[in-house]
C-alpha cells in the first residue's frame, strides 16, 4: 500500500515538472508566438493599406459604402464610384467629418458612372488615373440581383445583369489594368458571391453574372501573376443590404422586396471588414457565408447529383408556395 502510494506521489510529482518545465512554457511560447506573427501582420496590412488609392465601385449604398468606410479608416486614398453624384458627394462629407481629428487620413473623390455603359466606364478610367495618377486597388462591388424563371425572362433582362456584373467590372478592369502593368503593382477584387460558386434556381442571370466573375478573376489571376499584380475574389452569402429590393425581375421592373434571407445575412459592416482583410493579406479567394450557403458549395462539388436534387425541389417547393 505503502509503496503504491509513495510511486503515485513520484508519478504526480514527475508530471509537475513536465508541467512546469515543457508543456506551460511551450503554451506561452506558442502564444507569444502567435501574437507576435498576428502583430507582423497587422503591421504590414497597415503600412499595405495606409495611402493606398482605393476604387470603390457600388459606394453608394450596403457593402460598397461599408468598404469606403473600412478602408478610409485605414488611411486609403478613396475613389467613390457610383451612379448617383448627390449620394457619392453625401457620403465623401460624412466620412471626412467622420473622422476629421485623425491624421493620415484622405479625403475622398467622386467619380459618377454607370457599369453598364462602356463609354462612362472609359472616361471614368481616365479621370480616376488623371486625378489620383495611379490606382493601388480596385473594388469592383457594384451589383445587382434577379429574380425570375428563364422561361419568362426577356433577354433584354440577362444582358442588363451581365452588363452591370460583369462586363461592367471587367470594362473598368481592362481599362485601369495597363497603368497598374506598368508600375507591376495593383491589386484586383471582385465582390462575386456564393452564387458564383453555385446556382440556385430562379436566380440565373446573377448566378450566371457570378460564375462569369469567378472564371474571369481567376484567369486574370493566373495571367497577372508575373507583373506581381495580385486578384482577390470575395464570395459572401447573404448580406443586409438593398440587394434583394434592388433586384430586377423577369419584365425588368424592380422586385421591390426585402426577403427574409436577405434581412437575416450578415451586416455590411462585417463582410467590409472581411473585404479589408483578405485585401490586407492578398487573399486570392474567400468565402464569406453561413453554414448553410458554406455546405452548399461543398456539396455542389462532392456530390454534385444530391445538390442538383435538392435544388431541383427547392424550385418545387418555391414555385408552389408563389402559385398558392
Ligand atoms: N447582399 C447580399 O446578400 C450579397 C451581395 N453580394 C454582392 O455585393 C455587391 C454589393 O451589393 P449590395 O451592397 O449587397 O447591394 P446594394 O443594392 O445595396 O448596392 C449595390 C450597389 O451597386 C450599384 N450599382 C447597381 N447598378 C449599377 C450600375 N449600373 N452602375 C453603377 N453602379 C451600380 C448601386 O448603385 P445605386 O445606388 O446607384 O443603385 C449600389 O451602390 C454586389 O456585387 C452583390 O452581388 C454578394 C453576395 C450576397
Ligand atoms: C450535408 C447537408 C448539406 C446541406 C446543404 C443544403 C443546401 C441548401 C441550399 C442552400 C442554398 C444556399 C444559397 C445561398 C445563396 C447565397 O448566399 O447567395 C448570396 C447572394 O448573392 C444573395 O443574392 P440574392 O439576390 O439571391 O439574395
Amino acid at each position: 500500500m505503502g509503496l503504491i502510494s509513495l510511486r503515485k506521489t513520484a508519478e504526480k510529482g514527475r508530471l509537475m515538472d513536465l508541467t512546469s518545465t515543457v508543456i506551460i512554457p511551450l503554451l506561452f511560447g506558442s502564444l507569444g508566438l502567435f501574437a507576435l506573427f498576428r502583430l507582423l501582420q497587422w503591421m504590414r496590412m497597415r503600412t499595405y493599406l495606409q495611402g493606398a488609392v482605393v476604387v470603390v465601385t457600388g459606394a453608394t449604398s450596403g457593402l460598397g459604402k461599408e468598404c469606403a468606410k473600412a478602408f478610409h479608416a485605414a488611411g486609403s486614398r478613396l475613389v467613390l464610384c457610383g451612379r448617383d453624384s448627390e449620394k457619392l458627394k453625401d457620403l465623401a462629407q460624412e466620412l471626412t467629418t467622420m473622422t476629421n481629428h485623425r491624421k493620415n487620413l484622405h479625403e475622398p473623390h467622386t467619380v459618377v458612372f454607370d457599369l453598364s455603359d462602356t463609354k462612362s466606364i472609359l472616361n471614368a478610367a481616365e479621370l480616376i488615373l488623371k486625378h489620383s495618377g495611379h490606382v493601388d486597388i480596385l473594388i469592383n462591388n457594384a451589383g445587382i440581383s434577379y429574380r425570375g424563371t428563364i422561361i419568362d425572362t426577356g433577354l433584354d433582362v440577362d444582358k442588363k445583369v451581365m452588363e452591370t456584373n460583369y462586363f461592367g467590372p471587367i470594362a473598368l478592369t481592362k481599362a485601369l489594368l495597363p497603368s497598374m502593368i506598368k508600375r507591376r503593382q495593383g491589386h484586383i477584387v471582385a465582390i462575386s458571391s456564393v452564387q458564383g460558386k453555385i446556382s440556385i434556381p430562379f436566380r440565373s442571370a446573377y448566378a450566371a453574372s457570378k460564375h462569369a466573375t469567378q472564371a474571369f478573376f481567376d484567369c486574370l489571376r493566373a495571367e497577372v501573376e508575373q507583373y506581381e499584380i495580385d486578384v482577390t475574389v470575395i464570395s459572401p452569402g447573404y448580406i443586409q443590404t438593398n440587394l434583394s429590393l434592388n433586384a430586377v425581375t423577369a419584365d425588368g421592373s424592380r422586385y421591390g422586396v426585402m426577403d427574409k434571407n436577405t434581412a437575416e445575412g450578415q451586416t455590411a459592416a462585417e463582410v467590409a471588414q472581411v473585404v479589408l482583410s483578405a485585401v490586407g493579406q492578398k487573399k486570392k479567394e474567400v468565402l464569406v457565408a453561413g453554414l448553410m450557403p458554406s455546405l452548399a458549395v461543398y456539396l455542389r462539388n462532392l456530390f454534385p447529383k444530391l445538390f442538383f436534387n435538392l435544388m431541383a425541389a427547392r424550385a418545387k417547393k418555391e414555385r408552389k408556395a408563389k402559385d398558392s
